[in-house]
């Protein structure tokens, strides 16, 4: 029997976890599920699953919800706070963490549970963005590992060799799949004026707001290199990008010798976390089979940089000192929180993310301490940038659209 730990349990990576693990209670059991503000879904989740802790954001809806498990005499004892994310990545009963938080809020419970030698299943790609070598430290020192979640990372890691020596000798590239999102075929000029609706509307997946949007962007893309780069140990120049709409084949690795070896599957989260789980042995996921004949063809373009500027910062980003990476997540994040709130444009994300990665100051920015002052100071710049570029801003009150 495995103990797990989903930290984010309440979004998307976190739902579909859970709905994996129902498929196999006589393999695993939670230790702790871990929300931020939804206090509802947690609570149905716990009153399900009866795991020893839960876990939110604030101190009052913690004790909230402890008293509503009270009195449905479940045991779960609830905690609040970041630390009580770490503790419970960390805790001595725990084999496997789920990493399933939203943005670099996720870093500290992502290296408190490689610090700690967990397996780590991450889902949470900012976490390698922000401190790709401190985490991959961390789980050195630990001693555990880690296992992609990320469905085009989990694709790469099944076909690559399972000998991790031979990857660069005998690997030419490796082939990132992007489905190019909603707007693939939206002519760039009309991109200002977009929804926040609109681009949350992903053509193959279901997915929480911030990485719909990322999508949506290709910013989703541009974070996946720089995850890659890290998870595989690829450079820039090994890292390419493919659009394929379908969103089918997961992504693909290109061998010296002219074989591509791919992995394929439903656009479903749940055979990704499923592998993660069970590695390396295989099991069911509840995931739908893949009937190509249904499927009938798979189609394959170069993304255009025209409509997908953000594709290039991460590839510069790769080449700037190792905080650059940090910039341009921090800058992004604040950047699509301002368009869900529609305090800018769609089309501002870019603007934004770019201006800061281009004035980013990082050198020598390879500690954690000087990876997190990096991470404030660039949100407020990216804030102040917001306010200029909203309506109020840019001294008018007229609605963004
Ligand atoms: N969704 C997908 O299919 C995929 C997602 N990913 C990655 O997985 C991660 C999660 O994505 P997704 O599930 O879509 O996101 P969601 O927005 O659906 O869920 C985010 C989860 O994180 C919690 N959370 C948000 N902020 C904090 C915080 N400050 N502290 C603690 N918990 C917090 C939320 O809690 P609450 O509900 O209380 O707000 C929620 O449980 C992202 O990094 C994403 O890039 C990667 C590949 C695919
Ligand atoms: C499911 C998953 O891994 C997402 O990251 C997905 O890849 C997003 O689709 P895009 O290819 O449109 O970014
Ligand atoms: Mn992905």
């Amino acid at each position: 029997m495995k103990t797990v730990t989903i930290l984010g349990s309440t979004g998307s990576i976190g739902t579909n976890t859970l709905a994996v693990l129902a498929l196999h209670p006589e393999q695993f059991r939670v230790f702790a599920l871990a929300a931020h503000s939804n206090a509802d879904k947690l609570f149905a989740q716990c009153l399900e699953f009866r795991p020893n802790y839960a876990v939110l954001g604030s101190a009052q809806a913690a004790s909230s919800l402890q008293q509503r498990l009270r009195a449905e005499h479940c045991p779960t004892e609830v905690l609040s706070g970041p630390r009580a994310l770490d503790d419970v990545a960390a805790a001595p009963e725990v084999d496997l963490v789920m990493a399933a938080i939203v943005g670099a809020a996720g870093l500290s419970a992502s290296l408190a549970a490689a610090r700690a030698g967990k397996r780590l299943l991450l889902a949470n790609k900012e976490s390698l963005v922000v401190a790709g070598d401190l985490l991959l430290q961390a789980l050195a020192q630990g001693g555990g590992d880690l296992i992609p979640i990320d469905s085009e990372h989990s694709a790469i890691q099944q076909s690559l060799p399972d000998d991790r020596s031979r990857w660069q000798a005998d690997v030419r590239n490796i082939v990132l799949t992007a489905s190019g999102g909603p707007f693939r075929q939206r002519a760039a000029h009309t991109l200002q004026a977009v929804t926040p609706t609109e681009a949350c509307a992903h053509p193959n997946w279901s997915m929480g707001a911030k990485i719909s949007v990322d999508s949506a962007t290709m910013m989703n893309k541009a974070l996946e290199v720089i995850e890659a780069h890290y998870l595989f140990g690829m450079r820039p120049e090994q890292i390419e990008v493919l659009i394929h709409p379908q969103s089918i084949v997961h992504s693909m690795v290109n061998y010296h010798d002219g074989s591509v070896i791919a992995q394929l599957g439903q656009p479903d989260m749940r055979t990704p976390i499923a592998y993660g789980l069970s590695y390396p042995a295989r099991m069911a996921s509840g995931a739908p089979w893949l009937d190509l004949a249904r499927v009938g063809r798979l189609d394959f373009e170069q993304p255009d940089p025209q409509r997908f500027p953000g594709l290039a910062l991460a590839f510069e980003a790769l080449r700037m000192p190792v905080g650059a990476c940090a910039v341009l997540n921090a800058a992004n994040e604040v950047a699509v929180d301002a368009f869900l709130h529609q305090r800018i444009r769609f089309t501002d994300i870019h603007r934004i993310n770019a201006d800061l990665l281009a004035s980013a100051q990082c050198a020598g920015c390879d500690s954690l301490e000087a990876l997190a002052e990096l991470d404030v100071h660039t949100r407020l710049q990216a804030q102040q940038r917001v306010a200029q570029l909203s309506p109020s801003g840019r001294g008018g009150a007229a609605q963004l659209a």
